[in-house]
Parts: structure tokens; C-alpha cells; sequence
């Protein structure tokens, strides 16, 4: 069997996941902070709290979903779309109750497009705490006949960006964001990567997701993670560890919304159609 086309309401088991302080500050050095953001990199800097980067509720809330996917070469899976909404800032250690379900199997010709949505609790209190919706393209299972999804009506504002923030990323950045959880061979082994076409291992979609999360965080939030309510965007091209990312932010009149776009030196974009959302201060 391909890719499985029932999967639509099927919902995972509940699964918990807790994470510690480690976790967090690992985290945070995959997606790149350093020593300019010691309450994101340490927890015992004279006179820093130690905060989390609101994108690692992405990994916080991910849970099997009740079924696999299908049966189809795993090389071929990449990650579309990514959106969460942060009910309230997220504890240093934490651990959270997640039920995941698959809301839709699309058919995009060149690629099936799965839905995946994922509610995360506070696993002692119940407290709603993250949503979050993922998609990935699955390469080469379009074409059956399935409609095609959803349009979205994302246009850059017709001004320049309020923000542009520039990130390099390391030549071995996979290698350190994968210790958070990731280790898809897809970005750590050039055999794997060579299957899936790409001429060497990629980046995690959710490793540039965590860059252009600490570009809005800082630029737009005034580093305050607790502002944070809000992110999401569609991945739209590959991404290459050693790349440089700069992400352009158009913030709205009132400061609650942004749209934003991540792109590499040459311009070509990597993720796309950025939507944020943020509390006052
Ligand atoms: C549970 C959550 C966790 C998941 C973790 C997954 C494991 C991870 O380890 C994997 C990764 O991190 S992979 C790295 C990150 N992702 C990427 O690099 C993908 C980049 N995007 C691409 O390569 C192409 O857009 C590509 C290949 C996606 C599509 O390119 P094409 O085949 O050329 O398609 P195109 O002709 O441009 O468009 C056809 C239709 O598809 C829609 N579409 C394109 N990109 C999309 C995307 N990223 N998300 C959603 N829809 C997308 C197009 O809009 C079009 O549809 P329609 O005509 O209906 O508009």
C-alpha cells in the first residue's frame, strides 16, 4: 500500500512528553542563539531567567498520529507547513498530554500533501497549552484523484519590511539541531540525501522554522517569549546547512501581527507566506 488515503479523523493515542532544562538550551544552540541570548542558552547566567524560544512548542506537541502514514520511501517525505499557536509561554521543563490527528490527505499532482493537527496539554493541570499544524509533501503520491486543499491568499505587503534580520547557519548545524529529536537521515547522510535528489543533507524544516522564530522573537517581541501567541509558514524550498537566512518582517499598524518570508543569499525563498501573532507587552 502507498500512502494510506483513510487516515482523515484518525486520532493517536494520547502521548506525553516532558522536556527538561537541558532540552530547552540544546535547543536553542541548534536553531542558533548564542552568547548574545543567555536566557535562551543558560540557566545560571548572574541576574538571567532562563526563557524558552516559543517554536520549541513545535517539538513539545509532536505525537504519533494513530496510523502510518503509508507504505512509501520515507526519502521522499518533506516538511510543507508548520503553524502553532502558544497559549501561554512555555516553563524551562515541562511536560505536556498531546493528541494528534490527521485533518486531510491532499492531492497536489506532483505530491500528497497530510495534514496533521496536534493538541498538547499541561499533563498536570490539563491547561490547553499548545495547538499546532504541521503538513508534509510526500513526493511522488499526487495524482490520485484527491482535491487539492485549501487556498491561501498570502501576498507581501507592496513596502519595504519593517525588519530584516540575517542568520548564518553552521555547515554542521543539522548535525547539533538533530540532537533535539530529528534524527530523519535526511539531514545528516549524504547516501539518504543523495536517494531523496538532494546533492548533499538538508536542513530540518523546523531548524530554519526555529532561526526565523528568534529573528520575530527579537525584532517584533521585544525578546520576550511570553508576547509570542503565534507562527506559521510554508516551507518552499530546500534549505543547506552553511546557508546564510534572512528574514524580511512586515509588522502590522498595531504591532499584534506580522507577515514574514525567509530567504537565502540569492533571494530564493525558503519559507514562505509567514503569518505572527503577538500579545502587547
Ligand atoms: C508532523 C510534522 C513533522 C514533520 C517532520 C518531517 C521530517 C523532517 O525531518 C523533514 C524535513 O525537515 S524536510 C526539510 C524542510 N522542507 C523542505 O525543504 C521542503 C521545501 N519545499 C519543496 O522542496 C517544495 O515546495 C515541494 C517539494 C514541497 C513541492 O514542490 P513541487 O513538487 O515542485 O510542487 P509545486 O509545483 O511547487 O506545487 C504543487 C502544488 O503543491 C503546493 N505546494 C508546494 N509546496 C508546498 C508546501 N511546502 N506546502 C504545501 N503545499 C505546497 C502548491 O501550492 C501546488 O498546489 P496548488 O496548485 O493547489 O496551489
Amino acid at each position: 500500500m502507498p500512502l494510506d488515503h483513510g487516515l482523515i479523523g484518525v486520532e493517536g493515542p494520547p502521548h506525553e512528553r516532558s522536556w527538561t532544562s537541558a532540552d530547552t538550551l540544546l535547543y536553542a544552540l541548534g536553531v542558533g542563539a548564542g552568547t548574545e541570548e543567555l536566557a535562551f542558552t543558560t540557566e545560571n547566567s548572574a541576574g538571567v531567567r532562563q526563557r524558552v524560544l516559543p517554536t520549541f512548542a513545535v517539538l513539545a506537541a509532536q505525537a504519533p498520529t494513530g496510523r502510518r502514514l503509508g507504505d512509501f520511501d520515507p526519502a521522499m517525505l518533506v516538511h510543507a507547513e508548520q503553524a502553532f499557536e502558544l497559549h501561554r509561554e512555555l516553563p524551562a521543563a515541562g511536560r505536556v498530554r498531546t493528541t494528534s490527528t490527521v485533518t486531510g490527505v491532499h492531492d497536489k499532482g506532483s505530491g500528497a500533501l497530510v495534514t496533521i493537527e496536534a493538541r498538547a496539554a499541561d499533563a498536570e493541570s490539563g491547561e490547553s497549552l499548545i495547538t499546532s499544524r504541521s503538513s508534509v509533501f510526500i513526493r511522488g503520491e499526487g495524482g490520485f484523484g484527491g482535491d487539492r486543499g485549501p487556498r491561501d491568499d498570502w501576498a507581501e505587503p507592496g513596502r519595504a519590511p519593517d525588519h530584516t534580520v540575517t542568520y548564518e547557519t553552521r555547515q554542521d548545524q543539522a548535525l547539533l539541531y538533530r540532537l533535539s529529536g530529528d534524527r530523519n537521515p535526511l539531514h545528516s547522510d549524504p547516501v539518504f540525501a543523495a536517494r531523496a535528489g538532494f546533492d548533499r543533507p538538508i536542513l530540518h524544516g523546523l531548524c530554519t522554522y526555529g532561526f526565523t522564530g528568534r529573528a520575530l522573537l527579537h525584532a517584533v517581541a521585544g525578546s520576550d517569549p511570553a508576547r509570542f501567541a503565534a507562527m506559521s509558514g510554508r516551507f518552499s524550498k530546500p534549505v543547506y546547512p552553511g546557508e546564510t537566512l534572512t528574514v524580511s518582517i512586515w509588522v502590522s499598524g498595531d504591532g499584534a501581527t506580522a507577515l514574514f518570508r525567509t530567504a537565502k543569499e540569492d533571494g530564493t525563498v525558503v519559507l514562505d507566506r509567514g503569518r505572527a501573532a503577538f500579545r502587547p507587552a
